[in-house]
């Protein structure tokens, strides 16, 4: 299947790819922000855990220091039954240190239990909030869909197990500081000694992190690849069509193509991984041979007496078990900080995408909207508009008529103010739309787009979703702008009429036709009554009556408003004030319908053509 050319899922390359280094400098980074999560979203539980665990330190810390007193009596001359109960007390000491020590682990783990999800719930808010803050564009930047990707895929999940593994490292380092303070007290050679024992698991641990990160940016846009080609095989909306064009095996084949992929990188990243990570256990326990040398040596030099010797055995043994986890831990908290770290990246990026909500207000009602020499390209895409001049006057209404691809959506949008123009300038009133404030604006239009949002909720849900804080304590508003788009015929054949779930995703939900849809769609902008209309295609999907019903309400609204139209058929646009014909992104003519036919050019050639389809729609058909 390689009739894309060269897509770039193919060919991405990690961008951000880090040196080890670069990957220990940027972990307090990492850490850090997770830190403050955790700070924020379970405080008494966070410093719940850490006192616990400090607590658990010491009690160790008693307890091995304690064993050297018991193993002191019991080594020491004198009958057997004599030294039992010499070192007796010491014994119930050292057992009431290990079993508090155990008792505050497990009240801590139970602490712990709180923290991730709190964690999760706030992070996911983060994400949430920012994907809905961010400016339309940024959903055209193919760098931001990564980031997003990445952090909801991977982000959120190692976040909460970034929170739990940075709970068991706390615990960990604190196990091994007990134990090492033990050591550092029966003799001070044990603790580098001990120390050393450490180094090579760490130092495969860093390794294998960062190959796994390394892979896991280059698989990025291949994993989004995956997950969009699923979607195609997992997701109602295109399971029809899927079958009647019979496109399961092109699916099935591209699937393959991108999970193939996927999985013979992560093979052999696993494979690299493994070799690591041996190679740091072979080291690992050559270093605790070393351990166990070094002590024989202190013993058979006399440096140490004997009890001592199989305290700082019963310690190193404890400080192993303990490093054991701390490694443990601490690799995983580096893998998966890197990926938190990808999460900040992203709400930060997110951050600077937004658009500052500052500025003083749009006018309630503008008079007089204008573009000035208008262009405008998506990211990394050609001038998909070029100097566009138009003014928009409040009172009348103004279509945007001309071929697919031309340009007229996205200079409905950029009408509305959702996205700004790259060039020229575009006024409200006089005032420049980047310096008023955003959310003023947004309040002002009233979009119905070409393909509107079917929101997975009550039919009442998404009339009033228009406007959602539009207080209509009778629905009297709401039944009206039902009644104008003719969806209280929609409305009264559902089974619980306004409350009906409208999805069949979960029990009890209906789904509705794609005209009915539009229905609900128009009274959604009815309802949301704003001064400036923006009408895409809104009666494409919609039968005869409704689309007659629909432009009597336009009609009726025009009054006093700001309107643009924006349709194929040429026969809604007549009375329209002005149209413009927009041709590869400039506005090629302008004028009413009536200039526009004796102009004779590309308005007057459509609008010969629909009559001629009217009469007879075949006409243009070759081999007739
Ligand atoms: N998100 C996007 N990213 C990059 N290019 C885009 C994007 N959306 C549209 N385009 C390109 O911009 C151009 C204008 O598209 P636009 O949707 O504005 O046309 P249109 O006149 O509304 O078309 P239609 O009549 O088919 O709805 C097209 O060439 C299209 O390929």
């Amino acid at each position: 299947m390689d009739d894309v050319a060269a897509p770039y899922w193919r060919l991405e390359t990690p961008t951000d790819r880090m040196g080890p280094w670069q990957v220990i400098r940027g972990m307090p980074a990492a850490i850090g922000p997770a830190v403050r999560l955790i700070r924020q979203a379970a405080p008494r539980a966070a410093w719940t855990v850490v006192t616990l665990h400090l607590a658990a330190g010491v009690a160790t810390t008693y307890g091995l220091v304690a064993t050297a007193g018991v193993l002191e009596r019991l080594f020491a001359a004198g009958p057997t039954g004599a030294r039992l109960a010499s070192a007796a007390p010491a014994l119930a000491l050292v057992v009431l240190a290990f079993a508090g020590r155990a008792g505050l682990e497990i009240v801590a783990t139970l602490a712990q239990a709180r923290i991730a999800p709190a964690v999760r719930r706030l992070a996911d808010e983060r994400l949430v909030a920012a994907g809905l803050s961010v400016e339309l564009t940024a959903f055209d930047d193919q760098r931001f869909l990564d980031r997003m990707f990445r952090a909801r895929d991977r982000g959120l999940l190692y976040l909460q197990r970034v929170v739990e593994n940075l709970v068991e490292v706390i615990g960990a380092v604190l196990a091994v500081t007990a134990a090492a303070v033990s050591l550092t007290v029966l003799h001070p050679v044990l603790l580098p000694v001990l120390l050393v024992t450490v180094l090579p698991d760490g130092w495969a641990a860093l390794r294998a992190a960062r190959l796994g990160y390394a892979s896991n940016a280059r698989l990025v846009a291949l994993n989004r690849r995956v997950a969009m080609v699923t979607d195609l095989a997992t997701e109602r909306q295109p399971a029809a069509e899927v079958r009647a064009t019979q496109a399961q095996g092109s699916v099935l084949l591209r699937y393959r193509e991108a999970a193939d992929r996927v999985r013979d990188e992560e093979v052999a990243v696993a494979s690299a991984q493994v070799r690591v990570r041996a190679r740091g256990r072979l080291l690992a326990g050559v270093a605790l041979g070393g351990v166990f040398a070094a002590l024989w040596l202190l013993l058979d030099a006399g440096w140490i007496p004997l009890a001592v010797a199989g305290t700082a055995l019963i310690a190193t043994r404890t400080a192993v078990a303990a490093l054991a986890r701390l490694v443990r831990a601490a690799d995983q908290l580096f893998e998966q900080g890197l990926y938190v770290a990808d999460f900040h990246a992203f709400l930060a990026d997110a951050a600077t995408r937004a658009r500052p909500a500052t500025g003083p207000p749009a006018p309630a009602a503008p008079q007089r909207i204008e573009l000035r020499d208008v262009g405008f390209h998506y990211p990394g895409s050609r001038l998909v508009l070029r100097g566009v001049d138009l003014t928009l006057h409040a009172g009348q209404t103004v279509a945007l008529v001309g071929e697919n691809g031309s340009g007229k959506t996205t200079l409905a949008k950029i009408i509305a103010g959702l996205y700004r123009p790259t060039t020229g300038s575009l006024t409200w009133d006089g005032t420049d739309l980047a310096d008023l404030h955003p959310d003023t604006v947004a309040d002002r239009v009233m979009m119905v787009l070409q393909d509107p949002v079917r929101w997975p909720d009550s039919a009442r849900v998404n009339v009033r979703m228009g406007r959602f804080d539009r207080a209509d304590p009778d629905d009297q508003a709401l039944r009206q702008a039902a009644r104008e788009a003719l969806a209280d015929e929609v409305v009264d054949s559902l089974p619980q009429g306004w409350d009906t779930l409208l999805t069949t995703a979960f029990r009890g939900g209906v789904d509705l036709s794609g005209g009915q849809w539009q229905r609900l769609a128009v009274a959604r902008g009815l309802f949301r009554d704003a001064p400036v209309l923006i009408w895409d295609e809104p009666t494409a999907p919609l039968d005869a009556r409704s689309e007659y019903a629909v432009y009597e309400a336009l009609r009726r609204l025009a009054a006093g408003r700001t309107v643009v139209l924006i349709t194929h058929r040429l026969a809604s646009v007549r009375n329209c004030d002005q149209i413009y014909l927009l041709h590869e992104g400039e506005i090629v003519e302008r004028g009413s319908h009536h200039e526009l036919l004796t102009l004779g050019g590309r308005y007057a050639e459509l609008s010969h053509l629909q009559a001629r389809m009217a009469e007879d729609p075949w006409l243009s058909l070759p081999h007739r």
